[in-house]
């Protein structure tokens, strides 16, 4: 009797879109299924690892790179073996891409992988609808990827107008026409729409709009130049998103001056669309961890406290176009407290103006 295979679940959807978000969403409400993650991010310090970290059954972070390069393709398979061996009972694999990936290039990996516990089990494409509009003008390669979807999340429609979500739901129908599109606010999701199927014995049943041969040789392998190796190896990536983006990371024992920290963020470079991670304020801060998300001008603080035993450090990692390491850097290690300076509740009203009362 044939035994039954693993669904593995691509999330992918630009930086900021909410990926993390509808993860956390699904693990809270998936009590009965035994998930597996794996969590590409960008930079090299895995916030989003740290954010999944702790609600999953079994969860592998892979960091400072894209999954859908060449190096990053054999890591992949070599997770799904450790995902996958019968001890750990995972019933679904979720894979969080990087935010910069490319999703057929993602496909090509897993239906090429060797490993025979696994089947593709669709791709789910997150979509910012408050920023989507301006993204997609930026990067009209978007447009591809919610092609490749098979179920598309149009998340934040609380940050849109009625009209405004009835308008992205038209667009998406035309980019995609019969791609299921569900509306999300807070990537809250019915799980069933993603774990709730018989998982296909052959990787050809595995996947429902895009055949083999459309991933190897689709209109966006035609422009990157992906089409001559299934594993990646070779291809140009030249075209992909992240070839265009870079991320600076930045860690500091110290703690930050709160206001001084607020002023770098409301003068951050237009480049930078992407900033995540957690900061350590001196002062009137200092017993709470403090979470940071700044996508595209949206900006928002999730307070929680420090666990017991965690060193409180600062760690951020940016991500943009354009935008020049040393000086952000330099920025923000300006931002540092002076040992003695005088940080009061005051210096920290500016950043808990952005404190998000929803999560
Ligand atoms: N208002 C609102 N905020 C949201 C929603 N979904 C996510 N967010 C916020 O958007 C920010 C980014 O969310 P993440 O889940 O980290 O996004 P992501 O796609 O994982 O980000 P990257 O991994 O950097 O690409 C966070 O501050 C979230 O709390 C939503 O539906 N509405």
């Amino acid at each position: 009797m044939a035994t039954q295979r693993i669904p593995v679940i691509l999330v992918t959807g630009f930086l900021g879109s909410g990926k993390t978000t509808m993860l956390n969403h699904l693990m809270r409400d998936s009590t009965d299924t035994r998930i597996g993650v794996i969590v590409n991010d960008f930079g090299s310090i895995n916030i989003d690892a740290m954010a999944v970290a702790g609600q999953v059954d079994s969860m592998i972070p892979i960091e400072n790179g894209c999954l859908c390069c060449a190096a990053d393709a054999s890591e992949m398979d070599e997770m799904l073996e450790r995902l996958t061996d019968p001890e750990l009972r995972i019933d679904v694999v979720v894979i969080e891409a990087s935010g910069l990936a490319e999703p057929r290039s993602m496909i090509r990996t897993l239906l090429s992988s060797s490993n025979e516990r696994i089947v593709y089990g669709g791709l789910v494409e997150v979509v910012d609808a408050a920023e989507f509009p301006d993204t997609r003008i930026r990067h009209p390669e978007l447009d591809r990827h919610v092609r490749a979807a098979d179920l598309v999340v149009l998340n934040k429609t609380d940050r849109v107008a009625e009209d405004e979500r009835r308008g992205l739901l038209e667009t998406l129908r035309e980019i995609a026409p019969g791609a299921p599109v569900v509306t999300a606010a807070h990537g809250r999701v019915d799980p069933a729409l993603l774990f709730d199927h018989r998982p296909r014995e052959t990787a050809e049943e595995g996947f429902r709009q895009l055949s083999f041969a459309d991933v190897w040789a689709d209109e966006g392998c035609g422009a990157d130049g992906c089409g001559d190796d299934v594993r990646g190896h070779g291809h140009d990536h030249s075209l992909h998103l992240h070839a265009a983006y870079e991320s600076v990371e930045f860690s500091a024992a110290e703690p930050l001056h709160p206001q001084r920290l607020m002023e770098f963020l409301d003068s951050r470079p237009a480049g930078l669309y992407r900033a995540k991670g957690f900061l350590h304020f001196a002062g009137a801060g200092r017993g709470r961890k403090f979470g940071l998300h700044a996508v595209g001008s949206y900006l928002r603080f999730q307070l929680s406290p420090w666990e017991r035993g965690e060193p409180r450090t600062t760690q951020l990692v940016m991500i943009g176009t354009g935008i020049d390491a040393d000086t952000l850097t330099k920025r923000l290690a300006a931002c540092v407290a002076t040992p003695g300076e005088e940080i009061d509740e005051t210096h920290l009203m500016g950043v808990l103006r952005y404190v998000d009362e929803t999560d």
